[in-house]
């Protein structure tokens, strides 16, 4: 039993679970996105250099990731600051930050806004994506990846003393790559020692989840700890999604707020609109898996903050909810999915 054990770790300190209230399980409070800029279309290039401005919301909105600015998050503290306040008025608890190495993890200015506004901060450790890898990284054992991973959560990262609480989100690409494997090892070898919470960003690729919870499996890991992120924009059957409900993990729906025609990493895939998600939270729900799903907004661009016109961090609780409640959802099912199920899964073993 470590001191862990019962707890959540967040950036502040250790927490009794009932501390956390309602929890979205995937956000950013500051980070960059550089590394998945996307060039704009012909004729694009001015709007993608403009100043954001009302009058170019829509294309902004449309083309998140071909506008540079748009992908500086870690410009807006202020700001989040603010949302994160309406946050907790409209009832909101806690927030799992899953910033990793790659996409700018801050965590001074994580622990700062925790401080400022009341609301529970968990960082995650690890690695995002290949891209974001470093050589040094690339180069790098599955054990010295373990050590650092497992280090963060007990010591702090960056150079802090400011503890991890969840491992990820865990960047894969699809097909994973040589280097994703090995990190997934290691999040697996290191969630063997400290028991604690693992999310994962998968490839998009409707094989994607199942492979990497294969790979964790193999290592060691415990799936009945692990979220498998970004379901929204990655199994839109729904027998393929029951298959990949068997496996065990935590089923979360995050991109709520996203309302996008083309979506550029993969123009195969139709996102869902925010109805559409709710539809699959009523079909998971009566298909027995309500003790199994998480959902948040995901944000990660500056284009979604209430400052730009876009819906914030209190969506889900403002919009959301009402919206799920009026599909069948009961509120003991919507408790759950933001209470009891968040609460489960943050809590060290
Ligand atoms: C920060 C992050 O990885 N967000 C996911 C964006 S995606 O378009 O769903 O892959």
């Amino acid at each position: 039993m470590s001191e862990r054990s019962g707890k959540v770790q967040t950036v502040l300190g250790l927490i009794e679970p009932d501390q956390l209230g309602r929890t979205m399980t995937h956000e950013h409070l500051t980070m960059t996105f550089e590394c998945s800029h996307v060039p704009p279309a012909p004729g694009d290039e001015g709007l993608a250099a403009a100043p954001i401005e009302m009058k170019h919301l829509h294309w902004l909105q449309q083309n998140p990731y071909s506008h540079q600015e748009n992908l500086l998050l870690n410009q807006e503290i202020e700001a989040v600051k603010e949302e994160l306040l309406c946050y907790r008025k409209a009832g909101g608890g806690s927030i799992v930050e899953n910033t990793t190495t790659g996409i700018n993890r801050n965590l001074p200015v994580l622990r700062q806004l925790a401080k400022d506004t009341g609301v529970h901060v968990i960082a995650g450790a690890g690695y995002y994506v290949d891209v974001t890898h470093s050589d040094e990284t690339r180069k790098m054992t599955v054990e010295k990846l373990t050590d650092i991973i497992v280090s963060e959560v007990l010591h702090g990262a960056d150079g802090t003393e400011i503890r991890c609480g969840v491992i990820g989100e865990i960047g894969t690409s699809w097909p994973i790559t040589e280097s994703e494997k090995k990190v997934l090892r290691a999040t697996a070898h290191a969630q063997t020692q400290l028991g604690c919470p693992v999310i994962i960003h998968p490839g998009r690729d409707t094989a994607a989840p199942g492979e990497v919870i294969r790979i964790l499996q193999e290592a060691g890991g415990d799936i009945s700890k692990t979220v498998m992120s970004h379901l929204d924009r990655t199994i839109y059957d729904r027998q393929e999604l029951l298959e990949f409900a068997k496996m065990g993990s935590y089923l979360e729906y995050d991109l709520f707020g996203t309302e996008l025609l083309n979506y550029p990493f993969n123009l195969r895939v139709d996102m869902p609109s925010d109805s559409q998600r709710v539809q699959n939270l009523v079909f998971l729900v009566r298909e027995g898996y309500e003790d199994r799903i998480l959902i948040a907004h995901d944000i990660h661009t500056k284009h979604r903050l209430t400052k730009y016109g876009g819906h914030g961090y209190s969506h889900i609780l403002e919009n959301i909810v009402p919206k799920m409640l009026s599909r069948g959802i009961t509120q003991n099912q919507v408790d759950k999915i933001l209470i009891e199920n968040p609460k489960h899964w943050l809590t060290f073993k």
